[in-house]
């Protein structure tokens, strides 16, 4: 940074603060949970230690054990919330240059991810309010489609226009589908300006119907398109060279358009690409050779740009002060979504995560890396530790090291060794000037699939391979050699993305992020334990790490906790304290406090109690239904059965969003999902049929019952499409749940 001797820093105000945030009361009601499951566990212990051994009491001891555990984990991460506030007007005030930034978009599926929302993104981020001159867009492109490839050159003749109108009406939401989708607020204000906003929206309405019209395959568009599409002609999309195409080169012009990059890394049926973290790895080489600016952001392609200053309240952050320690290695922004649907019917826009787990854990060693909205030092990637100590390669690494290290790009190499200098020399990249257009054969030579082979890429340096949640592993990673990391959570928020608006993405997704954190849980080379035990990762925050790593697991002990009461209920035994028992206060007590605190954070958060509900069914079908299915895929793994894939969500443009109701498919996590319902149904009959004393056996089945209510819907609605379960789930489930009983009743008869 060229910071004027003569603006002494030390005198000038900090760039950002950290607030305390007191809850006293969810402190209190965290304590109060946890005391009171302590206390069923001692009770199950005093009853085997009193009436001996039983496999029912066994079942329910682990299981409640195994809950007090992770509540415990809940309570480290979320003891001590914090907030960050950043003066983005202090650091305009300082007279700094400001150092450069590479921007990763990263895209795989034209379909499951339409063009216009990655374009969409894509012109935000050009649009961002920080000198063009230093600011590069790639887009990494794992579909090697050339419709998103023309999307993109079409996007861009529109970025011409559309960034000097964002700029000189400051416009807040740059990203135009978003922008447009409402009435200019300042319609009034000049004729001007009103007639600058029908111009742009009539061109952006062109734009998007050119793309669309593509999208159907109107025959001669590629011919028309008047774009060179050669490179991607008689080519398949898992087996191809690297497509790299400087789309646009700024010519060091602050006011200009930032440069942007189309990349399409070499694809082999030999190699295996490793989804994102591989085209993250990819776009770190490229933009090294080309750009090399030592901040990174990346975002996933449809996030689309909020708030268009974040980049300064980053460097607020990470230019804070001279003096600083310099061990802050990421800042991450909440992902945060719009257009959600009303009250959060399938419980994934995670608001009461965010706002109590995610800000518990900036007050530890800081947020996790969540894959997208997140600004690295170039040099954190390249495993560089902390305070300048150690290197992990020092500057004066020889180049067979380097080599070694990074792979046989000598250019490369060279790059990297720039990149670890301090940060004084190196504020807008190597080569200081430009695009390196000579080093598009380099970036070629890195974006090949062969070229991580016996490198470091992917265990040591970059983005971590072997697990689907390769962000959560990648940040683990980092801050394993001690750095630190900020959540910035700005007001608007810093990008806005879209949550799956069906059930069957929605599960899909919690079943990758159950598999992927339990493979980062029994990765061999990188898991917390191992990380606090030798590495630099705080104890507390391996117990956040825990806390989220086991999500997974906790399908076990919570399915085996559900068979309880039907399983109570069918043979007339029971589980819980009867009504004679002064210990029926526990359960009773556990389950009015838990609930309680859970629609309190749902007010304080100013959601609807519906949305509590929502979240709370939600809750149990994701954990029973995705997360079990996630685990059994990490089995599968294990036994050498099948690679966990990497299955893209589908993203889809608000106005395609009507849905609130349940749709189902044949998937077997349905199956499940179905035969939960059953089982309830039928220990409730039993128990009409059949008086007993289990009472809160009952009122647990009926609670069930309510959460799993979309599949009664799912089995009424059968026969009419993806609203109604299919017949073979149905008749699966059915003989599950009669399987059930049958045991059941066998386990009593001995
Ligand atoms: O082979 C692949 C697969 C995916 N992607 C991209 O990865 C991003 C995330 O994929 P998505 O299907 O949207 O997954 P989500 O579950 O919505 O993503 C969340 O979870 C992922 C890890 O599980 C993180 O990587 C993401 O940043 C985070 O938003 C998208 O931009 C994809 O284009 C690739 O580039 N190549
Ligand atoms: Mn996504």
């Amino acid at each position: 940074m060229n910071c004027p001797k003569k603006l002494s820093m030390a005198k000038s105000l900090p760039l950002y603060e950290k607030l305390i945030i007191k809850r006293p009361t969810q402190r209190a009601l965290d304590i109060a949970i946890f005391i009171l499951l302590i206390s069923l566990v001692a009770y199950r212990v005093l009853l085997m230690y009193n009436h001996g051994f039983s496999h029912l009491q066994t079942i329910a001891f682990l299981c409640e054990f195994w809950f007090s555990f992770v509540w415990f984990l809940a309570i480290v991460t979320r003891w001590n919330p914090v907030d960050f506030k950043t003066y983005p007007q202090r650091l305009l005030k300082r007279e700094v240059e400001y150092p450069a930034v590479d921007i990763f978009v990263t895209t795989a599926d034209p379909m499951l991810e339409p063009p216009i929302i990655t374009v969409n993104t894509v012109l935000s981020l050009m649009a961002l309010d920080y000198p063009s001159n230093k600011l590069s867009c790639y887009v990494s492109d794992d579909g090697c489609s050339p419709l998103t490839f023309y999307a993109l050159n079409e996007a861009l003749n529109f970025a011409k226009i559309w960034i000097p109108f964002c700029k000189k009406y400051d416009v807040q939401v740059r990203a135009p589908f978003m922008y447009f989708s409402t009435p200019p607020h300042h319609l009034h204000s000049s004729t001007q300006f009103q007639y600058d906003w029908k111009t742009l929206k009539v061109e952006y309405e062109k734009l998007e119907r050119k793309i669309k019209e593509a999208e159907e395959n109107r025959i001669g568009w590629h011919e028309e398109s008047g774009i060179d599409l050669a490179a991607f002609s008689n080519i398949s999309t898992k087996h191809h060279p690297s497509i790299i195409k400087i789309l646009w080169e700024n010519k060091e012009v602050s006011d200009e358009l930032p440069h942007l990059i189309y990349v399409s890394r070499e694809k082999s049926f030999k190699h295996h690409h490793h989804y994102k973290a591989g085209a993250m790895n990819v776009l770190t080489r490229v933009s090294g050779v080309l750009t090399n600016a030592p901040y990174i952001l990346n975002v996933d392609c449809d996030m689309f740009v909020n708030n268009p200053q974040v980049v300064l309240h980053a460097m607020c952050v990470f230019l804070n002060s001279k003096d600083d320690l310099e061990d802050i290695g990421y800042v991450q922004t909440p992902q945060c979504f719009y257009d959600g649907l009303k009250d959060d019917p399938f419980g994934n826009q995670l608001v009461v995560v965010f706002e109590y787990s995610a800000r518990g854990i900036m007050g530890l060693q800081g947020p996790f890396y969540s894959g997208t909205g997140c600004f690295h030092r170039r040099k954190v990637l390249y495993a560089q530790f902390p305070h300048h100590t150690i290197y992990f390669l020092d500057g004066k690494a020889s180049e067979q090291e380097l080599i070694k290290t990074f792979g046989y790009s000598k250019t490369f190499a060279k790059s990297a060794t720039y990149a670890f200098k301090d940060q004084n020399t190196n504020t807008s990249g190597y080569p200081p000037k430009g695009l390196l257009n000579n080093n598009l054969e380099a970036a070629n030579q890195v974006a090949g699939c062969g070229y991580e082979i016996s490198t470091s890429w992917g265990s040591e340096i970059g983005w971590m391979y072997g697990s689907t949640s390769e962000d959560v592993l990648t940040g683990l990673v980092i801050q394993t050699r001690g750095w630190r990391s900020i959540f910035l959570a700005l007001n608007p928020p810093a990008f806005l993305g879209c949550a799956p608006s069906q059930l069957v993405a929605s599960l899909t997704q919690q079943k990758r992020w159950a598999s992927g954190f339990l493979q980062v849980l029994l990765n061999r080379r990188h898991c917390p334990i191992f990380g606090t035990l030798f590495g630099k990762l705080q104890w507390k925050q391996c117990a956040a790490y825990l806390w989220i790593l086991t999500w997974g697991l906790r399908s076990i002990p919570e399915l085996s906790y559900t068979l309880l009461p039907p399983y109570c209920l069918i043979t007339n035994s029971s589980i819980f304290p009867t009504v004679k028992e002064r210990a029926i206060f526990i359960p009773i007590f556990l389950f009015i406090i838990y609930n309680f605190q859970q629609l309190l954070q749902y007010k304080e958060t100013g959601q609807s109690i519906r949305a509590w509900w929502n979240n709370q069914k939600m809750g149990r079908v994701n954990t029973m239904c995705a997360w079990l299915f996630g685990v059994w895929d990490v089995v599968l793994k294990f036994l050498g059965e099948r690679e966990t894939a990497f299955e893209v969500t589908k993203k889809e443009t608000c106005s395609e969003i009507n849905l609130r109701h349940f749709t189902f498919d044949e998937s077997p996590m349905f199956v499940l999902g179905t035969t939960i319902l059953l089982l309830q149904l039928i220990a409730l009959f039993i128990r009409l049929e059949r008086p007993g004393s289990a009472v809160l056996e009952v009122v647990c089945s009926i609670w069930l019952l309510l959460c799993f209510w979309p599949f009664l819907k799912g089995i009424f609605m059968f026969g009419r499409g993806r609203y109604g379960l299919s017949f073979s789930t149905i008749y699966k489930s059915v003989a599950i749940a009669l399987l059930f009983v049958l045991l059941c009743q066998t386990t009593t008869m001995n």
